[in-house]
């Protein structure tokens, strides 16, 4: 039985006690994005309104709703790709939420055709995210969830541009992948794939493949992070010296394994395996080449489960012709699936069709956690695999969030302080805060500035992705500043102040910076308007507020007041600040409706009211 609905955006709460009658009503008073029906407890409990109306249908329940809104594709359940197979626990869960569409093996033009209707898109390593790919998805495309840990096949510049998160699912394929490592560590010493293929050819060569031991044998992992570890882990479990290179990996992780890190020369110089565990980036892009090679020790093996472009495929073979390189065990190649590839075909080359993460335990695991990522990138959350975005855990944003609010907040107010026609270049954001600077991370903080700044003058929806990129590109600088205050709360007060520009309202500028110059704090967690230029005010920032400078003198309040009531405009905050008495004041009003042009005319021409500015937050 539906009990009661919330609206999100109406913040209005309707309650339905029971529903005996033979046809109760649902009534729908507005059309949030988004509607949270609360009972029954068995539907999921985010639900869009084409749903609510469904149910509600189902129950037998007579719909009495307003006429559709101008943008009903906010309303609907959010859609999402995805592109490669993917676990069932994982597509479960992201159907319990959205319309998943499972199309596989889709060109490059199909995919680009079908994206614009997508709000998200999960891939495997098969799919290109290309800069086409976020253009021809028209600014719908929000997340693109990456099913694994290698995000070299999606352009992240790109994401970052069109504002869309990049999320992966960086844990769940770890052992997997080390295990497949170590897979092949063993069967390239052992010959197992030759001899197999040998044996199921009728033939019984057993001098062809003696193998080499691994025990006593040292073991060089590139790239120690999570796969490396691991891989580390094991190899040492097979009696094997193990030494790693990684420029930034903590010595304190490599001794409690019992792994010695060395410089890139000493490791690849002096092992008799090689496993490659770094990411493809253009620092690592055909790292292991001809000059690497030839500092190998004749008759090397080498393993790669990382990525095929950190290798010179035709360095590897001239390696392997020449016996630089005794055996390569490949699992991922620079092309894939690779065509006419001499590598492959190579008698000392055992290869793998890119099978490192493919268990079905990794990949019900990795389903589950790019499910769990992608869904709460939809649904707003910060995630905390965001691969272009600052990661905020979730008890710092919670903390956060009433300061994100004032941030937008006063960049919005901020912004239309400033007089047409002058161009923002600079801004500066001081904060308040007790806080270690360690302890206090700004950068949703700027971001949301940013959004308030940027929003009301262009057409370009900030978000975290892309707030500090928007802002570079409208040539924004954004500087921030933190001044100790001795408080218990993580901010006292943020300062807005944007120089070089005129503001329509004289009174906001500080005299001595010329900056126009905004500050708020929180109280009682919501977001207050503290000072305006040199005069402090207390007023909410929720609504719209009227800025008045006057002649500090009794019966303002009233005049001003008067002129609003008399049009039926809701006074929802009053302050007056001053700097001397009976010499200049600022009024500043919160008021709930927006008052039309004649009523802000009569308040400009109150005699004592100087200059006065209507501000929409
Ligand atoms: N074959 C597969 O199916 C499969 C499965 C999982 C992971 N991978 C690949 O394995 C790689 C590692 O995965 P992970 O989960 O361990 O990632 P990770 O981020 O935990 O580890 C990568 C490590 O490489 C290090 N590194 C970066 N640049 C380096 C450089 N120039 N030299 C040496 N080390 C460098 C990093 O500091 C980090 O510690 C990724 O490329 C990933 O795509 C492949
Ligand atoms: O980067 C990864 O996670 C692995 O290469 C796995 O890629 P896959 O999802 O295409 O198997």
């Amino acid at each position: 039985m539906i009990t009661s609905f919330y609206s999100s955006s109406s913040s209005r709460l309707t309650t339905f006690p029971s529903y005996n009658s033979p046809t109760p009503t649902l009534r729908i008073s507005s059309f949030p994005a988004r509607l949270k029906v609360l009972c029954p407890p068995n539907l999921p409990p985010l639900i869009t309104i084409t749903n609510v109306l469904k149910i509600a249908d189902s129950l037998n329940l007579s719909t009495s709703t307003p006429p559709p809104p101008p943008d009903l594709h906010t309303l609907l359940k959010p859609t999402i790709l995805v592109s490669e197979k993917l676990g069932d626990a994982g597509l479960d869960l992201l159907r319990s939420f959205a319309d998943v569409d499972c199309s596989y093996n889709l060109s490059p033009e199909e995919l680009c055709s079908k994206i614009s209707s997508c709000d998200a898109l999960i891939v495997r390593s098969g799919t290109k995210v290309n800069r086409q790919l976020f253009q021809a998805a028209n600014g719908r495309l929000k997340v693109v969830g990456r099913a694994g840990v290698g995000i070299d096949s999606v352009d992240l510049q790109a994401a970052t541009e069109y504002g869309c998160l990049v999320v992966n699912a960086p844990t769940a394929n770890t052992i997997a992948a080390a295990e497949h490592g170590i897979a092949l560590l063993a069967a390239m010493a052992r010959n197992i794939a030759q001899a197999d293929a040998s044996i199921k050819a009728g033939k019984w060569e057993r001098n062809k493949y003696v193998g080499v031991s691994m025990v006593g044998k040292t073991l060089a992992i590139m790239g120690f992070g999570k796969v490396g570890s691991e891989v580390a882990r094991r190899a040492k479990g097979l009696g094997m010296h193990v030494v790693a290179h990684d420029p930034y990996a903590p010595a304190d992780r490599a001794r409690a394994i019992g792994v010695e890190l060395v410089s890139f020369d000493d490791a690849v110089s002096t092992a008799h395996f090689i496993s490659l565990h770094m990411p493809l980036t253009p620092a690592t892009s055909k790292v292991f080449n001809d000059a690497t090679f030839a500092k190998m020790k004749k008759g090397v093996r080498i393993i790669n489960v990382a990525r095929g472009g950190v290798i010179d495929e035709d360095a590897l073979l001239r390696a392997l012709d020449t016996g630089i390189v005794a055996q390569a065990a490949l699992d991922v190649f620079c092309e894939e699936p690779p065509k006419d590839s001499k590598l492959v075909q190579h008698a000392n080359v055992t290869a793998t069709p890119h099978l490192g993460a493919s268990t079905k335990e990794a990949q019900e695991g990795v389903a589950v956690e790019i499910a769990e990522a992608v869904v709460g990138a939809l649904q707003g959350q910060l995630s905390a695999t965001a691969v272009n975005a600052p990661m905020v855990p979730p008890e710092v944003l919670s903390e956060l969030a009433p300061y994100v609010t004032l941030a937008e907040k006063l960049g919005r107010l901020a912004v239309q302080l400033v007089s047409g026609g002058s161009g923002i270049k600079s801004v500066k954001v001081v904060y308040r805060s007790g806080r270690d600077p360690d302890d206090l991370d700004t950068r949703l903080l700027r971001a949301m500035i940013i959004k308030g700044i940027i929003e009301p003058i262009s057409d370009t929806i900030i978000n975290l992705v892309n707030a500090d990129f928007i802002a570079k590109q409208k040539g924004l600088g954004i500087s921030e500043e933190r001044v100790f205050a001795n408080s218990e709360t993580p901010v006292d007060s943020i300062q807005v102040r944007i120089s070089n520009v005129k503001s329509k309202f004289q009174s906001a500028v500080v005299t001595e910076s010329e900056e126009i110059s905004v500050e708020g704090r929180v109280k009682y967690g919501k977001p207050h308007l503290s000072r305006v230029g040199s005069f402090e005010v207390d007023v909410s920032l929720e609504g719209n507020l009227i800025l008045c400078r006057q002649v500090d003198q009794p019966g303002m309040i009233g005049m001003v007041g008067g002129i609003l009531g008399e049009k039926n405009v809701n006074v929802s905050f009053m302050s007056v600040g001053r700097n001397f008495r009976r010499k200049k004041a600022i009024m500043a009003i919160g008021v709930d409706e927006e008052p039309d042009k004649d009523t802000l005319n009569k308040i400009g021409h109150v005699p004592a009211v100087e200059e006065f500015v209507f501000l929409n937050l």
